[in-house]
């Protein structure tokens, strides 16, 4: 099978695919535009930020797998995925040490005004009064928004500053919160409130787009620092460009709604000009130690694709299954038997929605269960039970988890 990496990546860690008789191609040059044609023939495509759009996706034929190497899959077209049965899994968690350290280098330099006081030396400035104003962040709140990977990374490391730890997480109730030792926020708006620093964490989903608005963002006191190391969307950028001179905000943004593509190409922000805002171009996860983790957890998944039944990380399994039946049929290990087992559930109109197949010690009798929506009827049972090598047949109705 061919892999294609389509993005700036470690390969060494997927050089142990190559055992699997996997053939590795890097392509770290294709974009958006580019993708469609080079996806001709390749199973497994493997991306960071290179856009993975429906047209890419329909013409790559042979895909059956696209791994993210990194979080965020905004810029997979996952239902375009879905639609042609192709898997999307994605690298959660492994680049989070790696954001929260970036996190902690925009506080302190904010605070600090650590990129002023560099530029004034640079051009020969001693401006030793100007820069002996900061607040320091011992004793400082800091609102996290959204306890994930990063936001729990953020919080260890505030706390050995000696920040005073607030959060705001969907599922965060009052107990977790005395039990993770943070203040509970009921709301983003009650959150910002009491934020001296205030740093976002929240996956980029229709849900969550615009969350933190205008009136969480007017809710934050004057001169708070603001991070956004998360998505732009997540954010209201008019709002936040307009608040920063009116409220005095320090602002450090990793992510923009101007980025472009790939490196090099130009890029314009009126965020930057609006007074005290530090930036950088989205390298949040563009450590060393997290691309590693990230290109070994890459490894992991394609691994499993190859040799296993599970896949981890998968982000578009359905939700919730159409199944509400297993037949569980014992039979013998022999050719022929499960393909007349399906042929007798074609026939009474049974869509199998999954199916597993166990063989067990001595590879003389297996276990098939599948999963289906509609219960098949007595006929179809006793039909099935009726071939020589089928050993039992059992119906379960599965509990309704929707
Ligand atoms: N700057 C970078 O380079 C960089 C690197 C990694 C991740 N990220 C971004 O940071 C985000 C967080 O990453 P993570 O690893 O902590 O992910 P995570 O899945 O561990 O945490 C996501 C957080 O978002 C919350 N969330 C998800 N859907 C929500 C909804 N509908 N309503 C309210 N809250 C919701 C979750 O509860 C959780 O608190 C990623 O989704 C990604 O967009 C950026
Ligand atoms: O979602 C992510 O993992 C980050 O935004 C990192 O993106 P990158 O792999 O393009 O740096």
């Amino acid at each position: 099978m061919r892999l294609l990496v389509a993005d700036k990546m470690d390969l060494s860690a997927l050089e142990e695919l190559k055992v699997l008789g996997i053939e590795i191609e890097s392509r770290p040059e294709l974009t958006r535009d580019t993708l469609p044609a080079a996806l001709d023939g390749i199973g497994i495509l493997v991306v960071r930020s290179t856009e993975v759009t429906a047209k890419a996706i329909a013409s790559g034929r042979q895909l059956n797998l696209i791994v993210r190497a990194g979080v965020g899959v905004g810029t997979i077209d996952v239902a375009a995925a879905s639609a042609r049965g192709i898997y999307v899994a994605n690298c959660p968690g492994k680049n989070a040490t790696a954001v929260a350290e970036l996190t902690m280098a925009f506080i302190l330099a904010l605070d600090r005004r650590l990129v002023d006081a560099t530029s004034e030396l640079r051009a020969g400035r001693w401006e030793k009064a100007k820069y002996s104003v900061a607040r320091g962040l011992f004793g400082r709140r800091i609102g996290i928004a959204g306890l994930g990977a990063i936001g729990r990374e953020v919080l260890l490391r505030a706390r050995a500053f000696g920040l005073e730890p607030h959060a705001w997480s969907r599922s965060l109730t009052p107990g977790r919160a005395a039990k993770l030792d943070v203040s509970y926020a009921r709301t983003l708006e009650d959150l910002a409130a009491r934020s001296d620093i205030f740093t976002v964490h929240l996956t980029a989903t229709p849900q969550t787009r615009g969350i933190v608005s205008r009136s969480v963002l007017e809710a934050l006191p004057d001169g708070a620092i603001v991070v956004n190391a998360a998505r732009p969307e997540v954010m209201d950028y008019a709002a936040l460009e307009e608040l920063i001179p009116r409220k005095g905000l320090r602002v450090g943004l990793d992510v923009f709604a101007t980025e472009p593509d790939k490196s090099s190409a130009p890029f314009e922000s009126h965020l930057l000009a609006r007074g005290l805002v530090y930036g950088t171009p989205h390298v949040g996860a563009q450590t060393e130690q997290a691309q590693r983790a990230v290109a070994l957890e890459t490894a992991r998944i394609i691994r499993a694709f190859m040799t296993e039944e599970e896949l981890p990380n998968v982000v578009n399994i359905c939700a919730t299954s159409p199944a509400r039946y297993a037949v569980v049929v014992r039979m013998m290990d022999k050719v022929g038997v499960l393909a007349n087992t399906l042929s007798v559930m074609k026939r009474h109109g049974i869509n199998i929605e999954e199916i597993s197949n166990t063989v067990f010690e001595g590879a003389t009798a297996t276990c098939t269960k599948m999963r289906v929506s509609g219960r098949p009827s007595e006929a179809c049972l006793k039909e099935i039970a009726a071939f020589e090598e089928v050993l039992h047949v059992d119906i379960v109705a599965l509990p309704n988890l929707a």
